[in-house]
């Protein structure tokens, strides 16, 4: 468990004036603690998602709300949504109870952001995602290149996937972003209103119904939520783009209850801007009430844009097979854009065959935006 081997116990036997750590020896862990998954953070209060260890792993939303803090020695460690941690104390969930978060257990990924190119202090957004889902409108807003491109850095850097859910098809056509993003291994969904969607709904309880809002139709609906069953996705957008409605009718309300709400802090829509765990239901089908899930969606409302100072070209090249292999040639220090010179990328579509020339180009140059968009501003 190496450097994450610190409990509290530790802390309280070898209190240290200068706030130096203690160093970890072999102390009896929590052994009574239990695992949660952090669905909210709220002002140092923690929600966590606790299934009690003999219930089956997979998906139903059993398990139960507990609100945790950190122990004293995890003061300066920053617990995120997604973490998986170990919580001992009270861990009844019941009202007014508080547990004790004494463990981040090792991520798998975490995405991170630099708050600004020239301020290189980096934040973790979240924990152990699998999949960034980045929600860019077709048309109003327009959409910005620049700010896709720069979250698709941080998804590969962060050893995400990334899913560009492209909305508003009924106002503007996809396959310009389509052919911009497909070469880079960048999946695509599109969604639209439904024909008929009006503000006041129907006769309700369609699937794409978002609650005093606009209609989705259901089977672009449905289709984003196949491409994100089984996974931990992280959706980001900018105002506008209509990332509220998706989530709406991917996970109604009524569905929202389950696994998230925190009765002791509350959470607005328009006050949190943490990010917050939400679980994806299997249907959502109003005649077959069901709490199965499979999945989460974690909103990010805080999160308007990617600074990239942390990332590194090297590292963003791994995400990259082909290309990382190819530029093993280059000469040392090779920034591998368009101007550099003898960059080896370049010869890889000279020598290219005849019928895979025009993607390795295409490839070659969405990956040189990427590269070059660490730089820029999205603004
Ligand atoms: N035409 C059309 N409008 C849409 C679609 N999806 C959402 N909208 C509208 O776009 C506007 C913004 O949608 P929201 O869901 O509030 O957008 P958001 O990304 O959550 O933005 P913030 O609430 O500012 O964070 C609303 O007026 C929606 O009704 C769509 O597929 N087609
Ligand atoms: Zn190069």
């Amino acid at each position: 468990m190496g450097r994450r081997d610190i409990d509290e116990s530790d802390f309280r036997s070898r209190p240290s004036k200068r706030g130096s750590r203690p160093r970890t020896k072999q102390r009896p862990e929590h052994s009574d603690a239990v695992t949660g998954l952090v669905t909210g953070v709220d002002r140092g209060r923690y929600t966590l998602l606790v299934k009690d260890p003999d219930d089956d792993a997979t998906g139903t939303s059993d398990g139960r709300i507990v609100t945790a803090m950190k122990a004293r020695e995890l003061t300066r460690t920053r617990v995120v949504v997604g973490d998986q941690v170990d919580v001992v104390g009270d861990v009844s969930g019941g009202e007014g109870s508080l547990a004790r978060i004494v463990r981040i257990q090792e991520r798998t990924s975490t995405l991170r952001r630099t708050a600004d190119d020239t301020d290189p202090y980096e934040r973790i957004v979240v924990a152990n995602a699998d999949q960034l889902v980045i929600v860019t409108a077709l048309a109003q807003p327009e959409p910005r290149t620049g700010m896709i491109d720069r979250c698709v850095v941080a998804a590969y850097d962060a050893g995400m996937s990334v899913l560009l859910c492209l909305t508003k098809a009924d106002l503007a056509s996809p396959d310009e972003l389509r052919a911009l993003y497909e070469p880079l291994g960048v999946e695509v969904v599109v969604t639209r209103r439904a024909p008929t969607g009006r503000a006041d709904g129907g006769a309700g309880g369609d699937a794409g119904q978002a609650v005093g809002g606009l209609v989705l139709a259901p089977e672009s609906v449905e289709e984003v939520r196949g491409r994100l069953r089984g996974l931990v996705s992280v959706l980001v957008g900018h105002s506008g783009v209509g990332k509220s409605t998706l989530i709406n009718a991917l996970v109604p309300q009524a569905k929202r209850a389950v696994g998230v709400v925190n009765d002791v802090t509350g959470r607005g829509r328009h006050t949190s801007t943490s990010a917050v765990a939400l679980p994806l239901p299997v249907a959502v089908a109003e005649d077959e009430p069901s709490d199965a899930f499979d999945g989460w969606v974690i909103d990010t409302p805080g999160v308007r844009s990617f600074g990239l100072a942390h990332v590194e070209v090297a590292h963003l090249l791994n995400a990259f097979e082909d290309l990382d292999e190819v530029a093993q040639e280059c000469p040392r220090g090779c920034t591998h854009l368009a101007d550099a010179p003898d960059c080896a990328l370049d010869d890889w579509i000279e020598r290219s065959p005849d019928d895979e020339r025009a993607a390795r180009a295409a490839r070659l140059s969405s990956f040189r935006r990427l590269l070059s968009s660490r730089t820029g501003s999205d603004a």
